[in-house]
């Protein structure tokens, strides 16, 4: 499902309503009757709707009408006087009351009342601004803003969550229990200054065509389940250790040998024929009582860290440097001497990330597929810019990097991001907070160490890893764990369940 920009949103609706002459009026419609199916009203009174002056408000009286329709009793507050409603919402208006409903205008006289109701209300539906928004609320939207959020009700906003806008700004924003979206998710979604404020998001079709979306450069995708289903590959029959693909893992330290197991066992787990790991000679007897299914090769040692040598190996698909590795000078001269592997798909994760930052540009030499897997500390680093700048600018920097360096991003946090050296982004729809925890990561590396083997496209490979590792995290605490308690491990044992799933 493509992610789209407020630019991209109003271009593909002027399409539809210019070259397709489906009218604004019909979309609003859609939108108001998709809206008013998808929201559970709940039991007893207390339902507020609040309609802005935009189409956004327009969206919210065509759901009022179709409520008040089928008897379900709400109160609908206009926050600006009639004659002030955009076109669109004016005529849907007008409707509403043609068909014998009522409304209260927000006036001083009437502030009072609705403040009262936003206090008790059991549901609230935002309707007060859309993607028209610019910058930070203004009166009276603020002020609502402020009580809406105050209340206990469940909050359902539409579309966006008012305040929510392109541009970041720290005012008052609606915080949604659910935000139902029209058509397409909206990159804000993304966000990490916004998107707690959208809680659950839902997108629901109002009848755009496909078509209004071909000329809108489109280069985002939510990635979930539907497509992972798509481009999961099926084990051959006949398949053997061999064609399952041979990984070559550098993992491991004396002070780190839990990371060289994680990414070790998630790679067997997820499908490896055969895993190799390299790990300095102190580590190994450390590693190995632990990982029974793996080969080993023993580096030279300095300290129980890499001495820097790199040890004769033979051929692999897949090489993975990184977890436990440490960052003495051992370990980056063998990132350094890895980046010249070639003809492998080579996956830089953790304390490899830290040695290459020295030198980004060695990426530049690489001839075949190159993966990092940075959290926003280490992507801040690779950038030479601060977290927070990764932060704001999670879709963009990424996007910059790859095309810049050729390679294959995976920017891990809530929402990942995985973007292709062209620039093709694909946002991942799964996982919680209880993947929080060190440790993780080395799993979902050892995760998409396998897929790279075993999928075609190493995008497909790294957006199904992503979402198989959040998805684990979603299923353990759905089924026996807390967000608190979930370990790295328990997210290894919980791959079968989630990848069972995936291969019917
Ligand atoms: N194709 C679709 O997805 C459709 C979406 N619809 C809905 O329409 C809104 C967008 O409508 P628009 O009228 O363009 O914008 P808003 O409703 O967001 O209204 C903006 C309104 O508010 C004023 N404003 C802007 N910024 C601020 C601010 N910071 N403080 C106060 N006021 C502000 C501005 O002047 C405008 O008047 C979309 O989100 C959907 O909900 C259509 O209904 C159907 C097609
Ligand atoms: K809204």
């Amino acid at each position: 499902m493509k992610i789209i920009t407020v630019k991209d949103m109003y271009e593909a609706d002027r399409w539809t309503m210019e070259e397709a002459g489906l009218d604004e009026i019909v979309l609003m419609e859609n939108a108001g009757a998709a809206l008013a199916s998808s929201i559970q009203v709940g039991e007893g009174n207390g339902r507020v709707i609040l309609a802005g002056k935009g189409n956004n408000g327009g969206d919210a009286i065509v759901m009022a009408r179709r409520w008040a329709e089928q008897k379900i009793p709400f109160s609908l507050w206009l926050l600006c006087p009639p004659e002030k409603l955009r076109s669109a919402p004016r005529q849907h208006l007008n409707a509403y009351v043609a068909a014998g409903h009522s409304f209260t205008v927000l006036a001083p006289d009437t502030k009072e009342l609705l403040a009262e109701e936003l206090n008790v209300a059991h549901l609230i539906v935002d309707g007060m601004l859309g993607i028209g928004t610019k910058g930070a609320p203004r009166e009276p939207y603020r002020t609502i803003l402020q009580w809406a959020n105050h209340s206990q009700a469940i909050r359902i906003a539409i579309d966006v969550p008012s305040g929510v806008s392109e541009d970041i700004h720290q005012g008052e924003v609606f915080k949604a229990t659910r935000t139902i979206t029209l058509q397409a998710p909206k990159t804000t979604a993304f966000h990490p200054r916004w998107t707690s404020f959208y809680g659950q998001v839902e997108v629901v079709d109002i009848g755009l065509p496909d078509k209004a979306f071909e000329k809108v450069e489109v280069r985002r995708q939510l990635w979930g389940q539907e497509q992972v289903r798509r481009t999961y590959p099926k084990r051959a029959p006949d398949a053997h250790k061999g064609t399952a693909g041979k990984a070559c893992v550098f993992a491991g330290s004396f002070t780190m040998p839990g990371a060289a197991v994680l990414a070790g066992k998630a790679a067997i787990r997820g499908g490896a024929g055969l895993t190799t790991i390299v790990t300095p000679k102190s580590a190994l007897p450390l590693i190995a009582p632990s990982l029974t299914e793996a080969t080993y090769v023993a580096a030279s040692d300095e300290d129980g860290h890499f001495s820097g040598e790199l040890p004769a190996l033979g051929s692999f698909d897949a090489i993975t440097v990184g977890p436990g590795i440490g960052r003495r000078k051992g370990s980056a001269l063998l990132v350094d001497q890895l980046l010249e592997a070639e003809n492998v798909p080579l996956l830089l994760d953790a304390d490899a990330l830290y040695h290459l930052s020295e030198d980004v540009s060695r990426l530049k030499r690489r001839g075949s597929p190159t993966i990092l897997t940075p959290h926003p500390g280490e992507m801040a680093q690779l950038c030479g810019v601060k977290v927070q700048d990764v932060q704001t600018e999670r879709l963009n920097l990424s996007r910059r990097f790859c095309q810049e360096y050729g390679v294959f991003l995976v920017l891990k946090g809530p929402h990942t991001v995985v973007t292709t050296p062209s620039g093709e982004q694909f946002v991942n729809h799964s996982g919680n907070a209880a993947l929080a925890k060190g440790g993780t990561g080395d799993v979902l590396t050892g995760v998409i160490t396998a897929f790279m083997m075993s999928h075609g496209s190493v995008q497909a490979a790294l957006c199904n890893a992503v979402w198989l590792h959040g998805k684990v995290a979603e299923v353990l605490v759905e089924e026996k764990h807390s967000l608190t308690d979930v370990t790295a491990s328990d997210v290894i044992d919980g791959l079968p369940s989630v990848l069972r799933t995936v291969e019917k």
